[in-house]
């Protein structure tokens, strides 16, 4: 079989990942490709490491939006590929490679069939972190070509190709990154009691840290609360002075994000009265949920149902996965998807392998759906 130019891409994209903010190679990949399509329909502007791109249309009055993001993670790849990654310790383990060969679709298929509408790219720096999406709204660059709708989508594992997945309202959770460092004495491993032991507190942490969601939140609400990194100690017979904890917070509401995070200082507080300790706790960087606008997605959703036979729509739960696309879809009417890509290892995972046949799936669904609602009276599709 031969492959698909989008799978090529993406198999060139996949060898390359890179960190939030650093997708330097990526950036130059994109525009290399972006500066090949005829020149008379297109705008290029780029921003930090990602790209803004408008495809002219025919007889605009709107301006319509899709985003994808760039960043790869820090993953030892442990694909069975022959196209794996060439940056040591950095994968592209959450189909952003996938995203962004996409988004080439069909950004591609509207420059050679144009619509009535202009549309906008956006390739967008640092998703998984510290956050592409709230800077570059700030931007002069997105204020500009600022859009009156904007869409994503992102693969899910879990869902056989062809399947396609969301729900109006809350879609993905508001996250908050949580460090913890702690600071105690160090000292000879034979000698507990003249010292402070941080490799003990960080681990009595991490299990109080786990009783925050059972026992303050109400069971009918959702949070979590991860630990996915410990650091502690320099050597087996030596007393840890310091250690660090790494994790991320995630709710459905504000209120049971402030909540937590209350929890977790006062239980910070009662570790280094506890263990005779210094700790600081440190938030990182926070998304807002991702919430779809209730009208679009609904006419979407019925869009899929009678236009799209051949595709499967599952109207799916709310995940606890974050995304920074939450902070467009707070000002830009929009919403996001997943999109099934069939592989079984989750996001996140050194293994992951998505199948390339949803690329096409995608552009098919995204340019057709473009082309209908370019087609529509938007008062009559989207929330006010
Ligand atoms: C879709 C996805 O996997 N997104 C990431 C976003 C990470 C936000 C931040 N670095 C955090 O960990 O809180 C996710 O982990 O859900």
């Amino acid at each position: 079989m031969t492959l698909s130019t989008f799978a090529r891409i993406r198999r060139d994209l996949h060898q390359i990942p890179e960190p939030g903010f650093a997708e330097f190679k990526t950036q130059r990949y994109l525009l290399d490709y972006l500066e090949q399509l005829p020149a008379e329909r297109i705008q290029i502007k780029t921003w930090k490491t990602g790209i803004l791109v408008k495809v002219a249309g025919l007889n605009p009055k709107k301006l319509i939006a899709w985003r994808a993001d760039m960043d790869g993670l820090p993953i030892t790849e442990e694909t069975s590929y022959d196209f794996r990654s060439t940056h040591e310790g950095f994968m592209h383990a959450c189909g952003h490679d996938m995203h962004m060969a996409i988004g080439l679709g069909i950004l591609t298929h509207f420059v050679q069939n144009p619509i009535a509408d202009d549309l906008l790219f956006v390739f967008q720096p640092a998703e998984e972190g510290p956050g592409g999406a709230k800077p570059l709204m700030e931007s002069e660059e997105f204020r500009e070509w600022r859009p009156d709708y904007i869409f994503a989508l992102h693969i899910a594992p879990e869902y056989p190709v062809g399947h396609i997945a969301t729900k109006p309202g809350i879609l993905f959770a508001n996250t908050s990154e949580l460090m913890i460092d702690l600071v105690g004495k160090g000292g000879h491993a034979a000698f507990p009691h003249k010292a402070n032991d941080m490799v003990v507190a960080a681990s009595h942490l991490v299990t109080q840290l786990q009783s925050v969601i059972s026992r303050n939140i109400d069971p009918l609400d959702s949070a979590v609360i991860t630990i996915g990194k410990i650091e502690g100690g320099t050597r087996q017979n030596i007393i840890a002075e310091r250690a660090r904890l790494e994790g991320t917070i995630r709710t459905f509401s504000m209120d049971s994000m402030q909540r937590v995070k209350r929890r977790i200082e006062a239980l910070v507080k009662g570790l280094e009265a506890g263990f005779e300790c210094e700790a600081q706790i440190d938030y990182g960087c926070g998304y807002a949920q991702v919430y779809n606008d209730e009208k679009l997605t609904l006419a979407f959703m019925d869009w899929m149902r009678e236009k799209q036979p051949d595709y499967t729509l599952v109207h799916c739960s709310e995940a606890m996965t974050g995304e920074d696309f939450g902070f467009l879809l707070g000002e830009i009417p929009g919403f996001m998807f997943w999109l099934g890509a069939d592989t079984p290892y989750g996001l996140h995972h050194s293994k992951i392998e998505p199948d390339e046949e949803a690329i096409q799936v995608a552009i098919d669904v995204v340019t057709s759906y473009f082309s209908w609602l370019s087609n529509q009276k938007m008062q009559l599709v989207c929330s006010e």
